[in-house]
């Protein structure tokens, strides 16, 4: 690039992922150094995508493109849209932008006075979003000089201000490029560009023209650069290549600032101050989002288990009718195989092994039938007579065993399968209460133990008829839960979503990543304050579930933990939607189906998941790493700690794996695109 030039564009090509017409169509371009170029053209014809590829926020997909400058953040760049953040004040969005570019105090406040002069900016107190149209344009102006850039990019920088201002503002303009800013400027108002040193006239994504006002008036011989503009058109036969004719591998022109990570920290905590004035400027919809259901959630599961029956076992042992009561397994021996029956020791064994779920004796089905579907009982256990010695013989003829012999030797097991949790851990307490009870008679008797091993010798019936999908009571009480879980997962994401749509809707967003601000940056200060409000969030809850409900199960806090990483999945979904995403209602949509399906196959909608066939459940818990957060919460429940565990290892498998995914499927969007 010669010593004259401060941005040289040669063979441009680019167009939008997914499209397939070009909107940069081979294009030169020569910006002088020190001066204003007004670039003009129609409406559509590409200006706007000239300016984000010149400043780094799009690639090319052909050409080269050689600047004055070696970062950006020696470029100033106004987006066409408010590009501000709403929630700040005018001081705020200042200070923010001075963090980022580090500009020192002094210079800091002698630029701010000579900006208000200049562009009448209102109160510093005001919030942005109250600022009227032509406030919001001058704010965003003194935003892009605020750190005195070596090359300015105004994208119609005047809509919006009256011609008074927008003549100062003209002036001005003349007096930095003097005072060695070169500033490239697109309006919409053709006349005015006549303030530029030089003009560039765009159509269809060609430049057709690029010289001095004043030489081009002439060579047309024409009274004005409107008429300039027409003639131009009027001789444009050419229409230009559906193909690019020379394809020059694009090179992005900002390598200094690709491998420097030197800003990392001030950067990340530039983005948490400004999420941290968001949450402040929306405190009412953000607690609600998330501390209120939170403690909401924590207190309603309390609230419901708090009336949850004990999970008793009906027992109708017709050999021994509750005559081994008091009877100790430890102390069984193989010699009273001849007279203790072999259900006593089961029952002896229940009790010892599964304090949680006591057993109450029955003489009649029917009696214990009527507890069972008034859900006193859990489950019903009915013994037949003869168990001992069909256990035993069937022992003995192993695979020979006729079907009667089989029905002499299995305990009928009545439940109530509506409660689909309740079916599974039930069946697992009776088949390791079983195996134990054969374990222990072969062990005594000189027998391999391993012999127990077979499958278990338990029939299941239903308490209720096929009709009965599930009762009320249960519903609510796993509604509650999953809602917990759902919430710290959802939570975040929204947030985020909702955040930083609107960024990105209003070029906010961009401006920053023009401001050196590096993707990774960005993320790192939604996760800190992410990771700061689930542990707000779980220690809100741990303190309502400690110290007001009193309920420390064992290993509970890892559950909390869990609830932490389920948030950070949240937020990486989140991100990757943003990435995914084009518009605030493509956001929106994903994150709603996305919820939708978790909550039908994760058990907010709870018997649907019970119901489904296995291959969705295994899907469903990877997709939905909160399914796994439901079980760990269930097994709290349960009071059962080695299922908790599991579940809970089981999730921060999956969140460990969501985490990886997310972050490969945002990179390669982002690579594919070619900018967020
Ligand atoms: N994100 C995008 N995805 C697909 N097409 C896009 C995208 N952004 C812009 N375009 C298309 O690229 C073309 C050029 O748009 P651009 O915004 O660069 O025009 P412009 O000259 O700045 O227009 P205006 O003066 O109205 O702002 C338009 O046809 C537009 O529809």
């Amino acid at each position: 690039m010669d010593t004259q030039s401060a941005v040289v564009l040669r063979n441009a090509y680019k167009k939008y992922g997914g499209t397939s017409t070009w909107v940069l169509k081979n294009l030169n371009m020569t910006i002088p150094r020190n001066q204003i170029y007004g670039l003009l053209g129609s409406s559509g014809c590409g200006k706007t995508t000239l300016l984000k590829c010149l400043v780094g926020a799009l690639d090319l997909d052909y050409g080269s493109i050689e600047l004055i400058v070696n970062s950006k953040k020696k470029i100033g760049f106004m987006p066409q849209e408010t590009a501000l953040f709403d929630e700040f004040t005018i001081a705020e969005t200042f200070q923010f932008y001075a963090s980022l570019y580090r500009i020192p105090s002094e210079e800091f406040r002698a630029k701010i006075k000579e900006l208000t002069d200049v562009l009448d900016l209102p109160r510093d107190d005001q919030i942005c979003s109250t600022l009227s149209g032509g406030q919001v344009r001058r704010v965003s102006i003194a935003v892009t000089l605020l750190h005195t850039p070596s090359l300015v990019i105004l994208d119609e920088p005047t809509s919006g201000l009256d011609p008074v201002l927008a003549n100062i503002f003209w002036r001005y303009l003349n007096r930095l490029s003097v005072q060695g800013q070169t500033i490239i400027i697109t309006t919409h108002y053709i006349e005015e560009a006549r303030q530029a040193n030089t003009v560039g006239l765009m159509r269809q994504g060609v430049l057709l023209a690029e010289d001095s006002p004043e030489v081009l008036i002439s060579r047309y011989e024409v009274e004005s650069l409107e008429d300039v503009f027409l003639c131009l058109c009027n001789q444009q036969t050419h229409t230009p290549a559906i193909e690019p004719e020379k394809k020059v591998p694009f090179k992005p022109a900002y390598k200094d600032d690709s491998t420097n990570y030197s800003m990392f920290w001030p950067h990340t905590k530039a983005i948490v101050f400004k999420n941290w004035k968001w949450v402040q400027r929306n405190w009412v919809m953000f607690s609600m989002l998330s501390f209120v259901l939170s403690v909401a959630c924590v207190i309603e599961s309390n609230e419901c288990l708090k009336y949850y029956p004990p999970m008793r076992v009906g027992v109708i042992n017709h050999g021994l009718h509750g005559a081994c009561e008091n009877y100790n397994p430890r102390a069984f021996n193989c010699s009273e195989t001849q007279t203790v029956d072999l259900s006593c020791h089961f029952l002896g064994l229940w009790r010892t092994e599964k304090p949680d779920m006591p057993l109450l004796m029955y003489d009649r089905l029917d009696e214990a039938m009527r507890d069972g579907k008034s859900r006193k009982l859990v489950s019903i256990f009915e013994i037949p007579a003869n168990f001992t010695a069909g256990a035993l013989e069937r022992f003995e003829q192993g695979s020979k065993a006729d079907q009667k012999l089989l029905d002499t030797a299995s305990i009928d097991i009545r439940i109530d399968s509506t409660d689909f949790m309740a079916v599974y851990k039930l069946e697992q307490d009776v088949r390791d209460v079983l195996e134990l009870t054969f374990q222990t008679h072969l062990k005594t008797c000189g027998y391999n133990p391993s012999a127990a091993d077979i499958p278990p010798m338990i029939i299941y019936k239903s308490f209720f008829n096929k009709n009965v999908v599930y009762k009320p009571y249960d519903y609510t009480t796993h509604v509650a839960m999953a809602c917990m879980c759902g919430i710290t997962y959802l939570a975040p994401l929204i947030l985020m979503t909702i955040s930083l749509c609107l960024e990105k809707m209003t070029g906010a967003y961009i401006r920053c990543l023009v401001g050196g601000v590096k993707i990774v940056e960005i993320f790192s200060g939604y996760l800190i304050m992410c990771v700061l409000f689930t542990l707000i969030n779980s220690g809100l809850m741990a303190f309502f579930q400690f110290v007001v409900y009193a309920k420390p199960y064992g290993t509970f806090w890892l559950g909390y933990l869990l609830l932490n990483v389920l948030g950070f999945t949240g937020t990486l979904f989140g991100f990757f939607i943003i990435v995914l995403t084009n518009s605030l209602t493509e956001s929106a949509g994903i994150a709603i189906v996305s919820s939708l399906a978790m909550y039908t196959f994760t058990g907010f909608i709870w018997p649907i998941e019970a119901a489904a066939h296995p291959v969705i459940q295994t899907f469903s818990n990877f997709v939905f790493p909160n399914t796994l957060g439901l079980r760990a919460y269930l097994a709290i429940v349960w009071k059962d700690a080695s299922f908790f565990n599991q579940q809970v290892l089981h999730g921060f498998g999956i969140c460990a794996a969501h985490t990886v995914l997310y972050i490969l499927l945002t990179i390669a969007i982002v690579k594919y695109k070619k900018s967020m």
